[in-house]
């Protein structure tokens, strides 16, 4: 949890320092009570008191107990303040780890837990800390201070206290040790039951269609009851804590004046007036140490599921990222979209075997290179590579000369257009899912080029007949278009950017023959110097392709143009005859 604190700016350093002021001021002012309640008792037993001492040590009490409901108010506000501040920062923090983080990194911890952590965690923390600011310094502060204003008015009475506040100490510690363990659990627990909700939601369709429903939701209760019945374990326990604290509390007063009772009977009669004052006194101080405890008793029962959310929220932002980036802006001179692979070899982290082995080639500007091969094979991983979704293993991957580790981060991913195998599209309109290509630039897009993007890949037809057009609405995840329509967006977003090389993932498998024959060859005759990379499972998507890398088992089987494949590469041979016709292949 200290950890974290590294996190905090001056401004909310500056909240805490305030907040400490205030409880000192408040503390001060409590413990200040007793004393004129004291001075009252003593006024009214002592004959020939006036009246106007009376009222004015009243006066005191009640600006004292004014003073210390301010200080409480102060120091909730800020206390609330910092805690809002500071999750906020917390948040912001794991956004950015979360975004320089590698898919390795991102599968490492799942993205439900990332969601949870980024979310309850940080409320839990919130949560603490707001109550730990007001009470963390208040309640040692205040049992101290009460214990010396105590301390010597009398021995019996210290010895009950001492006893009480034992006494307390064993059942707390009891308590709190059952449920440290469960508490530990809950936020485990949390994700489960976050990731079956999500893995629900996402999958709804396929679950409907397969009247998965009572599979799921027997899941879904699995989770449910286990995060349930550990809420239920340490709510039990916990709600035995304030009836015990309770009767300690009462047991505490009604000893102090049956002691009191005892003292003051046998004492002489001068003494009895202070006696009975020492035990008012003692009474209200001892109920502040005891106060004191159960408010450092709230600590000890939050501080356990905070500190859990605390380390997984440090396991997240102390991972260094795997990826780092070089200082590299630009390529070697006079190169542009030259992709090379210099025996690259991968493996997935954690993985036993090679998904890619000793792969070489070179693609030069303009050029169409197209990979081809059975599911598995390794094509996607392959162009993963690139835009560094993931690094090789061994061998290098330069672009326009340079290896892509030497790049700035921005300065690779500016030559890159991307389109990914399933398409992705954000909640906003056309125009701003399309803009996104030029690095996020949202609403604030160049209209002719959006409609030129659009042109280029075959949407200009149904995005016009939407309502708003360019601004027409896109829902959560593009739910209201077409897989197609989503497909060909995707990829207006890569032209949008006007990048040097681009990366199409699988990416016309979504489109009609036609729209496919269409759209690659207005974005040949539209962008001749981009460089292409396309994985495609239709021999009729690459069939033009410069060169045609066919893969096998990670391996490559096969380099060449369609007509050399059909001669020299068996597994090319099979690919085509099971999709072109004789007159086709002839
Ligand atoms: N994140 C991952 N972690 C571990 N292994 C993976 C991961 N992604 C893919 N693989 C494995 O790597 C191999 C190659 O997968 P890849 O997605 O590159 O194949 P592909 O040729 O693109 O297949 P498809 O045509 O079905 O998309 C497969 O055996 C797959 O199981």
């Amino acid at each position: 949890m200290v950890k974290l604190l590294k996190y905090l700016k001056s401004k909310e350093r500056n909240e805490i320092l305030f907040c400490l002021i205030f409880i000192v001021i408040q503390v001060w002012l409590e413990l200040k009570l007793p004393d004129y309640m004291s001075q009252i008792t003593t006024l009214v037993q002592t004959p020939g008191s006036e009246m106007s001492e009376v009222i004015n040590a009243g006066v005191y009490m009640v600006l004292c107990a004014l003073g210390s409901l301010i200080s409480a108010i102060s120091v909730g506000f800020f206390a609330a303040r910092l805690a809002a501040s500071f999750s906020q920062i917390l948040r912001s923090e794991l956004f950015d780890k979360v975004s320089s983080f590698s898919m390795g990194e991102i599968n490492q911890f799942s993205t439900s837990s990332l969601i949870t952590r980024s979310t309850n965690d940080v409320t839990q923390i919130q949560m603490f800390v707001t109550m730990a600011l007001q009470l963390a310094v208040k309640a040692p502060l205040m049992a101290i201070w009460a214990v010396t204003k105590i301390a010597g008015k009398g021995i019996e009475w210290s010895i009950a206290t001492g006893v009480t506040v034992a006494i307390l100490m064993v059942l707390v510690s009891l308590i709190i040790a059952l449920v440290i363990p469960r508490f530990r659990k809950m936020q485990t627990l949390t994700d489960n039951l976050t990731r079956i909700t999500r893995e629900n939601l996402t999958g709804l369709r396929v679950v409907r269609a397969y009247n998965a429903e009572d599979y799921q939701k027997n899941k879904f209760d699995g989770a449910n009851d286990a995060l349930t019945d550990n809420n239920l374990f340490t709510n039990r326990a916990m709600s035995i804590m304030m009836p015990v604290i309770n009767i300690s509390m009462s047991g505490l007063s009604l000893a102090i004046y049956w002691i009191g009772a005892s003292l003051i009977n046998v004492a002489q009669l001068n003494e009895r007036l202070t006696l009975f004052s020492n035990m008012v006194v003692f009474s209200s101080y001892a109920s502040q140490v005891i106060m004191s405890f159960i408010m450092m008793v709230m600590i000890f029962i939050m501080y356990p599921r905070a500190n859990v959310s605390a380390r997984r929220i440090n396991e997240v932002l102390n991972t260094k990222p795997s990826l780092t980036y070089g200082d590299k802006e630009e390529g070697l001179d006079n190169l542009r979209g030259v992709v090379t692979f210099k025996d690259v070899s991968f493996k997935y982290p954690d993985a036993e075997e090679y998904v890619l082995k000793d792969i070489n080639f070179t693609v030069n500007e303009g050029e169409t290179i197209a990979f081809i091969g059975s599911t598995g094979s390794g094509k996607s991983t392959l162009i993963n590579l690139v835009p560094r979704f993931f690094d090789a293993s061994e061998g290098e991957v330069l672009v326009d000369g340079i290896n892509v580790k030497d790049y700035k981060k921005e300065s690779l991913l500016n030559k890159i257009g991307y389109v990914p195998q399933r398409a992705v599209l954000f909640k906003g309109t056309v125009g701003s899912n399309i803009s996104f290509g030029d690095n996020g630039s949202g609403e604030d897009y160049n209209e002719n080029d959006v409609k030129k993007a659009v042109e280029i890949a075959q949407s200009k037809d149904f995005v016009e007949k939407m309502a708003g057009k360019y601004d027409a609405l896109i829902a959560q995840g593009g739910t209201n278009v077409s897989g197609g329509q989503k497909q060909r967006l995707s990829i207006a977003r890569a032209i949008y950017r006007k990048p040097e090389i681009y990366i199409f993932d699988d990416s016309f498998s979504a489109l009609d023959y036609k729209t496919d024959r269409v759209l690659r060859n207005k974005l040949k005759k539209e962008t001749s110097n981009v460089t292409s990379m396309i994985v495609a499972q239709r021999i009729g998507t690459i069939i033009d392709a410069d060169q045609i890398v066919v893969l096998d088992e990670g391996k490559i089987v096969g380099r060449g143009k369609h007509k050399e494949l059909l001669k020299t590469c068996e597994v090319y041979r099979e690919i085509a005859m099971s999709q072109l016709s004789e007159e086709e292949l002839a």
